[in-house]
């Protein structure tokens, strides 16, 4: 078991990758914290499955763009699993729309979840961590979109570079405490965030040829790399951010 009694705390935890990361951590010996806007009841299965495997799970609804939630998940967890580990920010919000007439609230709602989100809650499981004085790990998600562009994410792919960017600098102003930080970066994975997008065939058939491996990617396709990331076998990574994109981005011609 790679995460044996480690504490995992994950944000976006109640569907797609963030559901199947923190499942992943349970089965690799985690408790596991979750923190997801949707009500407490609709996580009740992902709860029940950590609970299965042995482990303990916390569960707190929360917007991750409203900074006291941070705050009120990180106590939480040290409240109720006594530490913090490993965490991952994970939350993130994509609606496509062309560029030219994307209304600003449109731009100001991705920013304020996936950027701002993420900047809170790393910044307030570092301090954790810091506090505890036995290192630890983060990882978030970002995307083979901080690295290429798409025409209706054009208000999406900034926030997924800044993730990127989070992570580095995070790694430098944390090494000192023992605190590894690194991304990864999806290509592209099915799951409800791209469902409407994907219902485009000749789009869905257009993406899938560019991927060497020849297929999208599965939720689950994440939760091997995060696990690891945060494991003790990446005891030397930091500041790296891990392609999971079945080679798309390497595939010119
Ligand atoms: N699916 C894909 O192709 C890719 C996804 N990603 C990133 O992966 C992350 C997870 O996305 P998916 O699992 O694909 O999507 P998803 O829609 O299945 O899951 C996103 C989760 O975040 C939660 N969430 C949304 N807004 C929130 C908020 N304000 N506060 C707290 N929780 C919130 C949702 O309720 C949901 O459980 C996102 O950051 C996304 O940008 C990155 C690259 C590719
Ligand atoms: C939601 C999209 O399908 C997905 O999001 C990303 O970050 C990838 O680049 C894909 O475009």
């Amino acid at each position: 078991m790679l995460l044996k009694d480690k504490v995992f705390a994950i944000t976006g935890g109640a569907a797609g990758i963030g559901r199947a990361a923190a499942l992943e951590a349970a089965r690799q010996g985690a408790d596991v914290a979750i923190t997801d806007i949707v009500p407490e009841e609709s996580v009740q299965p992902i709860l029940d499955a950590i609970r299965a495997e042995g482990r303990r799970a916390l569960y707190l609804q929360g917007d991750v763009s409203a900074h006291e939630t941070a705050t009120r998940f990180i106590t939480a967890i040290t409240e109720e699993l006594g530490g913090l580990d490993i965490f991952v920010s994970n939350a993130g919000i994509c609606p496509f729309h062309a560029f030219l007439d994307l209304p600003p609230e449109t731009l100001i709602k991705t920013v304020g979840v996936n950027l701002l989100g993420a900047y809170f809650m790393v910044q307030a499981a570092a301090n954790q961590m810091v506090s505890q004085g036995r290192g630890g790990a983060i990882i978030a998600v970002s995307s083979i979109s901080a690295l290429v562009g798409g025409a209706y994410q054009t208000h999406y792919t900034p926030t997924k570079a800044g993730i990127h960017s989070l992570m580095q600098s995070s790694a430098v102003a944390l090494g000192k405490f023992g605190i590894r930080c690194n991304s990864v970066l999806p290509g592209t994975i099915r799951t409800a965030i791209n469902e409407e997008d994907l219902s485009d065939k000749t789009k869905e058939e257009a993406m899938i040829s560019r991927i060497p491996l020849g297929r999208l990617g599965a939720p689950e396709d994440l939760a091997g790399p995060i696990v690891f990331l945060g494991s003790s076998m990446a005891s030397y990574v930091t500041g790296a951010s891990l392609l999971v994109d079945g080679g798309c981005f390497v595939n010119l011609q």
